[in-house]
């Protein structure tokens, strides 16, 4: 069997975990998954904001080729690159456990602590307008490449913070950097810190197999989170975050939406039942129902 990933060393932990998972279940031999390696356009493209350049497509388009010409059985993805509408011929068929889903500032001990008008680095445009919700004064530029590139412009000075999420330092081995920011002080993206494995739609007996491996806890959150999206207007680039936490037999929905700036945030909340996804979108909806006329045409675009 193949397993397709992108080559950066968060995507390869990713696809040992894969593969790890699927080894502990069914009991298989060392050398029964072959991981193949396919580079992506988001790979290849580093000097511009994804936004710009066709969004998250670009991480998963090379991968859906793969899928469909049949050189790969399966695709390993960070869920939260995933872009929210996907052709209809392939399928998310499981996750693996979430991790941490909070962001981490690494630089500086809090935002408090920095500098007048600081320079932070990140090519979120969420968590650009959360770091200005907090620090009006800071200015953000973009940083972007693997995890060890941008640990490596920090240390060279090129800001005073950048931002990560948890869950990638955690699987790359560097729980150390960095202090985790509380999800009251920002919400994460949705989908972070979980993992999301993808084949063809038509394939049953792959279906079957990664089905066997599903976190259901984790893909129902997931899930809703990837419904407010849809509700916001799916392929949109604007800063979003989203947070679906189970709360006994429901999941608790929590979302905002802010301008770039960070001046209007417009923040829901929601108790959906798992799978409800009209009531996932319905809660992007009320956010864009609450937003001022500008804050809305961001996502009209
Ligand atoms: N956009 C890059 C990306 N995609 C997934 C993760 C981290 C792992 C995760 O959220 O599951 C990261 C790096 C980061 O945001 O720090």
């Amino acid at each position: 069997m193949r397993l397709g990933t992108r080559g950066s060393p968060l995507a390869l932990a990713q696809a040992r975990m894969t593969v790890e998972a699927l080894r502990a279940r069914f009991g298989w031999a060392r050398d029964a998954i072959e991981t193949v390696v396919v580079q992506t356009s988001g790979d290849r493209i580093q000097d511009r904001a994804l936004a710009e350049i066709g969004g998250k497509a670009l991480w998963t388009k090379e991968l859906d080729r793969a899928l469909a010409a049949g050189e790969i059985d399966f695709a390993v993805h960070s869920m939260k690159d995933v872009e929210t509408v996907r052709p209809d011929a392939i399928r998310i068929a499981a996750m693996l456990p979430r991790a941490d889903v909070r962001d981490k500032l690494i630089g500086t001990e809090s935002f408090a602590a920095l500098p007048a008008d600081p320079v932070v680095g990140t090519s979120s445009p969420r968590r650009a307008a959360q770091v200005r919700r907090l620090r009006p004064d800071a200015r953000i530029i973009l940083f972007r490449g693997n995890v060890a590139t941008r640990l490596g412009k920090l240390a060279a000075g090129e800001a005073h913070a950048t931002l990560l999420a948890a869950a990638g330092l955690d699987r790359l081995e560097r729980s150390e950097v960095g202090a985790i920011i509380p999800l009251d002080t920002m919400l994460p993206a949705p989908s972070q810190g979980a993992v999301g494995i993808e084949t063809l739609s038509g394939n049953a007996a792959m279906l079957d197999l990664l089905g066997a491996i599903n976190d259901a806890d984790t893909f129902d959150c997931v899930m809703a989170e990837r419904g407010v999206l849809r509700g916001l207007g799916g392929t949109c680039h604007s800063p979003i975050a989203a947070l679906g936490v189970l709360d006994g037999s429901a999941i608790h929905l929590r979302a905002e939406i802010l301008s770039a700036d960070g001046q209007e945030t417009v923040a829901g909340e929601a108790r959906i039942a798992r799978g409800d996804m009209e009531a996932a979108e319905a809660l992007g909806r009320v956010l864009l129902d609450r937003a001022s006329p500008a804050l809305r045409a961001l996502f009209e675009a």
